[in-house]
């Protein structure tokens, strides 16, 4: 069992937490530039020594009073927004080099089947200056897994690259790491979302939020957690290039950053403000228009957040009051399709 504790105090960045990953399950960790998300990794992943703390995985202990084991020897992997392959070797020697380190004779062998598995084998001979920033990724991904570490720790793994490029890394990181204690700094609602059991939100040193991260990301607790998570996640499958029929049937129209493809899976994602409410059917040709019953209404000062249908709209409080809002009430909803990203899954 790979599980994963780190406790970590340091007066100095101002850092104060506790994580916990259970074995195979993957922690995702918002929050606010300077928040103290890349110390918690540096910490966990031996790059940086906090002034208190321990950190174990498993029944290893890696750090704790008087103990401290070196970054090559932890069983942890890093992988960040660059791939930092060796440029001097191919990709096929970038993937093996790691195991070779290990000392094991089937260095080539395993890395291969990493490289395969990440979608690359045709890129063996190339050198890292010859593949694009996903490609890159990729074998960096495959590079960091051919270890076969406890850990995997991802800091924005997604960020750097192409907008094309991220639907389908993000796929193959849900699929490689579904069974590996991951920890996943992301900025992206969405790979929060796809990628991760639970999510902690941290905000000047502290978690100040944590849970199952449907939760976290859908009932945000701060400005920051508000900011970041407004996001409606709808999950079904394409009905056209850009349409997508959620799994409870209703269907909305956006903007997918490649066409999708009919009866594949897909999301989509819009912000909580992109919902406009009426009594009446709206005229003009917004492409979303559907029915919705009224759920919970959460007064925030200046705008509500209305529940309807397991969907969050945030309206004016003006506007809240104009329509009369009543939780029960049957509604039209518009969504402007602009506004409205799909993704294949
Ligand atoms: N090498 C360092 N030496 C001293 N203080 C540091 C160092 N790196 C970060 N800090 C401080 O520690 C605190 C947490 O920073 P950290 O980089 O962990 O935040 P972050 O959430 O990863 O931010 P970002 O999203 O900008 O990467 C900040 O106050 C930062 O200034």
């Amino acid at each position: 069992m790979v599980r994963l504790a780190a406790v970590l105090s340091d007066p100095g960045r101002g850092v104060a937490m506790e994580v916990e990953v259970a074995d195979g399950e993957t922690l995702a960790v918002l929050g606010p530039n300077g928040a103290g998300k890349s110390s918690l990794l540096a910490a966990i992943a031996g790059l940086w020594r906090p002034a208190e703390g321990h950190v174990t995985v498993g029944e290893r202990v890696l750090v704790a009073d008087g103990v401290w084991v070196p970054p090559h020897r932890r069983s942890v992997a890093l992988l960040g927004q660059e791939a930092r392959l060796f440029p001097h070797l191919t990709v096929r020697e970038n993937v093996a080099f790691g195991p070779r380190s290990q000392g094991r004779s089937d260095a080539t062998r395993l890395g291969d089947q990493w490289l395969e598995q990440v979608g690359g084998s045709a890129l063996a001979e190339r050198r890292p200056r010859e593949l694009s920033g996903g490609q890159a990724q990729r074998v960096a991904i495959a590079r960091a897994l051919a270890v076969e570490p406890d850990v995997v720790l991802l800091d924005e793994p997604l960020a750097a690259l192409d907008v094309e490029a991220v639907p389908e890394l993000r796929r193959l990181l849900r699929v490689i790491l579904a069974r590996t204690t991951t920890v996943l700094v992301t900025h992206d609602p969405l790979d929060a979302l796809s990628l991760a059991d639970r999510a902690v939100v941290v905000e000047a040193g502290r978690i100040v939020h944590e849970g199952p991260a449907r939760d976290v990301l859908l009932h945000p607790r701060s400005a920051f957690g508000a900011a970041l998570a407004g996001v409606n996640l709808v999950e079904g499958v394409a009905t056209g290039v850009d349409t997508v029929r959620a799994n409870d049937g209703r269907e909305l129209t956006g903007i997918a950053a490649r066409p999708l493809s009919a009866g594949a899976g897909a999301t989509a994602t819009f912000a909580p403000t992109a919902v406009a409410l009426h009594r009446e059917q709206p005229a003009g040709s917004p492409r979303n228009v559907l029915r919705g019953t009224v759920g919970a209404i959460e007064s925030r000062g200046a705008t509500c957040r209305v529940e309807i249908e397991g969907w969050i709209a945030d309206v004016t409080t003006a506007a809240a009051a104009e329509l009369r809002l009543e939780p029960g009430d049957d509604l039209w909803l518009s969504i402007k399709a602009t506004e409205v990203r799909l993704e294949p899954v």
